[in-house]
């Protein structure tokens, strides 16, 4: 299976801080890859590299064998490598329906197009009604797509985060502790639906995640980032018995 990322050799400090030090990693396509690591180890720094949130001050980062380092993120949102954001204040207001779609139409769409052709542009609306339908039947929400997004649980809003990446036919998703406040019953939604991402519609998943549960249902391989850069790589069985990671991961708490 070949790479759909690869970071390769990348530095990244802020100010006097070191926080990603020659840090190379590969995904592969269609695998859902686990990132964890102890507090402060750069996980979410590396996701904002290759995001394009920021860039690097060295190294190279290529999606599917493109070098797309320092590209920003909204181009790389349109070709399919994305990360999930929480369900922002102003959209809280809307309906977890509209949600999926005030999601930015794939290319093409412009201003004037809109105006010259608003036929057209009806058209195009109901086929992204017929997605977002289609997507909320897909996550299992569709019975409180017309409830507003702010008043959904914890859970439901994750999924909701997880079916916008589905209005742009994603590639590669970020999931940055998209856990943390799951119940355990819509987390265990959750990971079904990522493992169905995965499998039905070849999604591949970066998953930076403190639950080791769910790290362990869901991801092969698993990184252990430690102090910006890799410690190991392996399954989560691998993982767990490795002494350097039980060490640098659990610390004393492990003994
Ligand atoms: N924008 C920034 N400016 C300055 N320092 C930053 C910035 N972003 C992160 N850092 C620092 O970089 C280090 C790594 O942070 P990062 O959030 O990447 O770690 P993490 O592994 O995701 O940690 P956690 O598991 O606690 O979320 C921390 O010391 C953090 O304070």
């Amino acid at each position: 299976m070949g790479s759909i990322i690869e970071v390769r050799q990348v530095n990244k400090a802020f100010g006097a801080l070191q926080v990603i030090n020659n840090c190379s990693i590969e995904v592969a396509k269609g695998s859902i890859t686990g990132l964890i690591g102890p507090n402060g180890a750069g996980k979410s720094t590396l996701f904002n590299l290759i995001a394009g949130t920021f860039a690097p001050d060295t190294g190279q980062i290529i999606f599917d064998g493109e070098d797309i380092t320092a590209i920003p993120s909204d181009q790389l949102f349109h070709r399919g490598l994305l990360r999930t954001f929480q369900i922002a204040q102003e959209f809280s207001h809307m309906t977890a329906l509209e949600n999926l779609m005030m999601v930015p139409p794939q290319a093409g769409e412009s201003l004037l197009n809109t105006w010259l052709r608003p036929a057209r542009v009806q058209q195009e609306e109901a086929q992204v009604r017929q997605k977002a339908m289609d997507v909320i039947e897909f996550i299992g929400l569709k019975h409180v797509r017309n409830e507003l997004a702010g008043n959904l649980s914890g859970g439901q809003k994750k999924l909701l985060e997880l079916g916008r990446t589905m209005m742009v036919d994603a590639r590669v998703v970020l999931l940055d502790e998209i856990a943390a406040g799951v119940n355990r019953t819509l987390l265990q939604d959750l990971i079904r639906n990522i493992q169905r991402l995965n499998q039905e519609l070849g999604y591949t998943f970066l998953v930076i995640e403190h639950d080791m549960d769910m790290i362990a249902q869901l991801c092969d391989p698993v990184i252990v980032l430690a102090q910006g850069s890799v410690m190991v790589q392996g399954t989560i069985e691998e993982i767990q018995q490795n002494e350097a990671v039980i060490e640098a991961y659990f610390g004393n708490d492990a003994h």
